[in-house]
């Protein structure tokens, strides 16, 4: 279960943005939506542990991330928290799978080679292991950025505009493909979006 209680996050005096109450059962697939500029990204941010709230609280399955050094909130988005951005923000230098398997270093779940072929095989992305990430197409990246997000199996998967750039073919590969793996590694799965092409799919959505 993640649960939110009074957010409120202030980037400078003059705007504070306020969030409604929140929850969201564990497994479960959520949507938040609103205009550009409402906030959904600073949500994402705090829900991931990535902002800290100015004040209120974010609870996701008995842990409250307030309450977290931050020492103790960077292993905890490490071990537990996937995201997966507009662009895939990966290491263009690096291999699919050394960029996969980064991600187990940085969440202290080392040598997971069997779940790594795994995750490249269900992505269908097994036969790009070895190419490095400039050479792959944006789709391509995406699917690797999807494997990145989930090998650690997290609590929740959290996406950012994960569609915005893809065609409809690509968007449509691309939510499946998240909402398959966030099943596979019982992950709650919640995603920002005005992409207006998902919507129908994700039934628990919050409108800012
Ligand atoms: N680093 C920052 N410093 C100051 N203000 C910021 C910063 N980031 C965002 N904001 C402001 O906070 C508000 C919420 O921004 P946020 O990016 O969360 O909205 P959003 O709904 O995700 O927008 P979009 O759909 O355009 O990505 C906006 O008014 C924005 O200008």
């Amino acid at each position: 279960m993640l649960v939110t209680k009074n957010l409120k996050f202030a980037y400078d005096e003059a705007a504070a943005l306020n969030f409604p109450d929140w929850e969201v059962a564990s497994g479960d697939h959520a949507l938040i939506l609103g205009p550009s500029g409402c906030g959904k990204t600073t949500l994402l941010h705090l829900l991931s542990g990535l902002l800290r709230p100015t004040s209120g609280s974010v609870v996701i399955e008995g842990t409250h991330l307030e309450a977290l050094s931050s020492s103790a909130l960077d292993r905890y988005r490490g071990q537990h928290i996937g995201f997966v951005f507009q662009k895939p923000h990966l290491i263009g230098s690096l291999t699919v799978e050394e960029n996969i398997r980064l991600a187990t270093f940085f969440g202290h779940k080392p040598k997971r080679n069997k779940e790594i072929n795994q995750v490249l095989e269900d992505l269908q992305i097994r036969d790009l292991a070895h190419r490095k990430v400039y050479e792959v197409s944006q789709g391509q990246a995406q699917r690797v950025a999807i494997a990145r997000s989930v090998i650690n199996q997290p609590a929740v998967i959290f996406g950012d505009e994960p569609t915005a750039s893809l065609d409809d073919e690509s968007c449509t590969a691309v939510v499946q493909l998240l909402k398959s793996q966030a099943e596979a590694c019982g992950a709650t799965l919640i995603i920002a979006t005005h992409d207006h092409r998902v919507k129908s799919e994700f039934p628990n959505q919050l409108t800012l």
